[in-house]
């Protein structure tokens, strides 16, 4: 199975020690196409432009979307790039985890947390609990 975890890069690296649990959760489950968003040397520069382009990132996210089996989504803290990448996941009718910390004082965008239903499910949850939370989901996901 392959995997597509989105976290915040250039909005803020806030949270990277928490995309590294969740990755290495998710790779008992299959290959994480993104396992550089959890990498505590990235910083919010996001990789280096100067090598890559913003282009060949971006195109290259893109196809990595496209062959995923599932989306993952840390979205406490709010990231341009992950709104996007989700909004292209749903158009691509991809199932996803989106995962939401109320405990940061922040308020979900109801476009994400409108996104709830057949092919999305937006979760809230404490730290303590995400190895919890992404085993369930993946017990759902092979039911169905
Ligand atoms: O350098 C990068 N590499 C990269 O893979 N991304 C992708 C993966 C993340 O899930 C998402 C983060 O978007 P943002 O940088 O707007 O927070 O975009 C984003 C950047 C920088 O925008």
């Amino acid at each position: 199975m392959k995997v597509y975890f989105c976290g915040s890069i250039r909005g803020g690296r806030d949270d990277v020690h928490l995309y590294r649990k969740i990755i290495n959760k998710l790779q008992s489950y299959g290959s994480v196409l993104t396992e550089h968003v959890s990498n505590p040397e990235l910083t919010d520069r996001g990789e280096d432009a100067t090598v890559m382009g913003d282009k060949a990132i971006h195109d290259r996210d893109v196809e990595w979307l496209t062959q995923s089996d599932v989306i993952v989504a840390e979205v406490t803290q709010p990231s341009l790039g992950v709104g996007y990448e989700l909004g292209r996941a749903v158009d691509m009718k991809k199932r996803i985890l989106c995962l939401f910390r109320p405990s940061s004082g922040r308020s979900l965008s109801a476009m994400i947390r409108g996104l709830d239903g057949e092919l999305v499910v937006v979760r809230d949850y404490r730290e303590d609990e995400v190895e919890n939370v992404v085993e369930e989901f993946f017990s759902t996901l092979q039911r169905t």
